[in-house]
């Protein structure tokens, strides 16, 4: 398996500010990769350098194995890969299939093969029906359906999208977000930019965390949520509810919630054993009992210290 994105001490200075510190990594063909960051963190400089919008200041990209520094070789690539940039507009006197139509032509397409292919994308975002409307009358969400179709129309294998489902209603997200996923199945490349980690965690084999310019941690979401220790939590509820904190040597601290405990620890198993000791030695019965673990936010919010930068 070959890499669809190669970056090397990508550095971006705007003026004497240092937008994108030397961040490093690889994207593997047929991978979902997230890049995740508070508001001005760095994504959309890193991926308009990714996509040769924006020269960096130093280093090196490689996408599909073209060198995005050559204006010849980054003509290649960009025949391979569909760009949703950041607020990105159809034309809104067009109607959605002119849209995609013009798409079609900047790509090179057949006069056929863009009808079918415009087609089959109208229907996927339910924006069939309103093919021959003009943009103008369409919501936010129908617009930003109709871009990431826009960016699809030639089939590309590697797609960059940028903060894709920010500020739409849930419908339109969905959408986007199962096509991301379909995508994916065929064995397509995605790298999307979010600060939503709700969606960086449903979407992507692996997540790239930046702040201030800097790539501070990059791995699957399951091992990110392993760095966080102490988020961990056993969650028990009691019959009757009756509950000593003290009893517990396995607790970091533990939360009262209506009915039921939370009981962080690092040590979940140790805590669940405890746990049901005490039920037995006070005669109470065990209604519900699950492990919680840390969540993306939590992780998160550990790295990044809960700050837009
Ligand atoms: N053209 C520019 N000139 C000067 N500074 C810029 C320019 N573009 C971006 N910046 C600054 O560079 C930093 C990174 O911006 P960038 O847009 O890459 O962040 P981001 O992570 O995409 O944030 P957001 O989620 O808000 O889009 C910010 O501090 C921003 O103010």
């Amino acid at each position: 398996m070959g890499k669809a994105i190669e970056a090397v001490n990508l550095t971006k200075y705007y003026g004497s500010f240092l937008a994108v510190d030397g961040v490093s990594f690889a994207v593997k063909k047929g991978e979902v990769f997230g890049f995740l960051g508070p508001n001005g963190a760095g994504k959309t400089t890193t991926i308009r350098m990714l996509t040769g919008i924006l020269r960096p200041t130093k280093g090196e990209v490689k996408i599909l194995g073209y060198d995005m520094l050559s204006e010849r070789e980054k003509l290649r690539a960009r025949e391979r890969m569909g760009i949703v940039p950041e607020m990105a507009n159809p034309y809104v006197d067009l109607t959605a299939a002119q849209n995609l139509r013009l798409m079609g032509e900047l790509y090179g397409m057949k006069k056929r093969e863009i009808e079918e292919r415009s087609a089959e994308l109208l229907k996927l975002f339910d924006l069939y029906d309103k093919r021959d409307k003009k943009v103008r009358t369409f919501s936010k969400g129908m617009r930003q359906r109709l871009i990431l179709a826009m960016a699809m129309i030639s089939d590309p294998e590697l797609l960059f999208l940028d903060e894709p489902t920010s500020g739409l209603d849930v419908i339109s997200a969905r959408m986007i977000k199962e096509v991301i996923r379909e995508e994916n199945r065929k064995g397509k490349t995605v790298f999307i930019t979010t600060h939503n980690m709700s969606d960086a965690n449903e979407l992507c084999e692996r997540i790239g965390i930046i702040r201030k310019g800097k790539l501070i941690a990059i791995d699957t979401p399951e091992k990110l949520k392993k760095l966080v220790s102490g988020h961990v939590s056993v969650e028990v509820s009691f019959d009757p509810m009756r509950f000593d904190p003290a009893a517990l040597s396995s607790a970091i601290r533990v939360e009262t919630l209506g009915d039921k405990v939370k009981v962080f620890t690092d040590d979940p198993d140790a805590t669940i054993r405890e746990l049901v000791r005490y039920a037995e030695r006070n005669g109470l019965k065990i209604v519900s009992l699950r492990t919680l673990s840390p969540s993306l936010e939590d992780v998160f919010m550990e790295l990044v210290g809960g700050k837009n930068d």
